[in-house]
């Protein structure tokens, strides 16, 4: 039977790399087209547009009858005057916490041929493999939330960074997972010398490394590590932290490759896995055909290995984006002064180097 993916194009350039992104799915699976079946869904502003809901119904109901879920991304200034809750982000957020996926595992790694693309000095840069385990469905993210008015203070603000034992441990555990099946070293970000939820995180690592003896652990705090992450890159192996924070360290990691074009993302749960570059709809060259797909096609590659069995053809798909990167092609975001080639040509490319 055809594994069922479903299609989330989204906003901004989230049409442009997901049909990047089917084209080469497409291309990987030319022996066996019946292999996978594809269905369009709307989220986002896109969805706003047509339902008046960032989320509908129907998206809903065919993400959880699927296998696996391919997403663009969403929003833009169109739809940012509106509440909270009719923002396209939310239908985000309401779409991966729909389907559980607790643990978004954002791996970074410095292709050698694109080291001059990054701002920072070719040394630090260089030999980069980290990933990065955010927690994604919890945290303040989804805590409590209030507005109101004070007659003394004015306007005010709440959001609530709220952690159970059984929300960390699971997402730790992908870490200490990870982290054996990688250089066995996991380090763990928190801020534990302020806030309470960072001291719970940190008790739950601590109970958990003796069923891990074969992984080294640390504790480093967000701040430290967010320097570190641009002076000493090398010094990572996994980093596991909360949702807030791993959004954070995970654009600031971007800066190591050259370009958050090119970072993919995979997030898990029980249930079917959510696909997505971690970059966003980037309005500023949505309609120009210049968008880097390349996140996206890693993220096509990551859901062909998590979530559809099929490793093999993922190895593929990540040989043919290293052999074109290391044949020199570049999309603008990573262009640097040298000439670029368009969103179509770069899939082309890899089109053509799957062969
Ligand atoms: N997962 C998601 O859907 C997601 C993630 C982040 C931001 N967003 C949303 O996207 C909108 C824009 O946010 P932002 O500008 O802060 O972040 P962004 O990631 O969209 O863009 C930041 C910068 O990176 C560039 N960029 C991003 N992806 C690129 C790609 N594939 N190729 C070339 N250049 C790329 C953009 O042109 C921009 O200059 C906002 O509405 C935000 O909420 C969505
Ligand atoms: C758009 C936004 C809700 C989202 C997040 O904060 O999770 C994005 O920044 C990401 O990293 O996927
Ligand atoms: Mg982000």
């Amino acid at each position: 039977m055809a594994k069922r993916v479903v299609l989330l194009p989204g906003d901004g350039i989230g049409p442009d790399i997901v049909a990047s992104a089917v084209r080469v799915l497409r291309q990987v699976f030319s022996d066996r087209p019946e292999a996978l079946s594809f269905q369009y869904h709307q989220l986002g502003g896109a969805a706003i547009d047509e339902t008046g809901q960032p989320f509908p119904e129907e998206t809903r109901a065919a993400v959880l009858a699927s296998d696996a879920v391919l997403l663009g991304a969403v929003g833009g200034p169109k739809w940012d005057q509106g509440p909270g809750h009719l923002r396209p982000e939310a239908g985000l957020l309401a779409l991966r916490k729909a389907l559980g996926v607790y643990a978004n595992m954002r791996p970074v790694r410095a292709y050698e041929k694109l080291l001059d693309a990054s701002p920072l000095r070719l040394d630090v840069a260089k030999g980069v493999d980290l990933l990065i385990i955010r927690e994604l469905t919890g945290g303040i993210y989804f805590g409590e939330r209030e507005r109101g008015e004070t007659a003394s203070a004015g306007r005010f603000a709440k959001d609530t960074m709220y952690y159970t034992e059984m929300e960390i441990r699971r997402v730790v555990k992908k870490g200490f997972e990870a982290a054996r099946d990688r250089k066995g070293h996991l380090t763990s970000v928190d801020k534990a010398n302020v806030l309470d939820s960072s001291r719970l995180w940190r008790e739950v690592v601590d109970d958990m490394k003796k069923d891990y003896s074969d992984v080294t652990v640390e504790h480093v705090l967000v701040d430290s590590c967010a320097m570190h992450l641009v002076t000493r890159p090398e010094r990572f192996d996994v980093i596991v932290t909360e949702n807030l924070f791993g959004d954070i360290l995970s654009d600031e990691a971007a800066v190591l490759t050259g370009s958050i074009g090119v970072l993919p993302s995979a997030s898990l749960g029980d249930g079917p896995g959510l696909y997505e570059p971690i970059h966003g709809s980037a309005p500023d060259i949505a309609g120009k055909g210049i968008a880097n797909p390349l996140g996206t096609i890693l993220s096509a590659a990551m859901m062909l290995r998590h979530s559809l069995e099929e490793p093999e053809r993922a190895d593929r798909i990540e040989e043919a984006v290293a052999r074109v990167i290391d044949k020199g092609l570049r999309t603008a975001d990573l262009a640097r002064g040298r000439e670029s080639v368009s969103t179509q040509a770069m899939t082309d490319a890899v089109i053509a180097a799957l062969a």
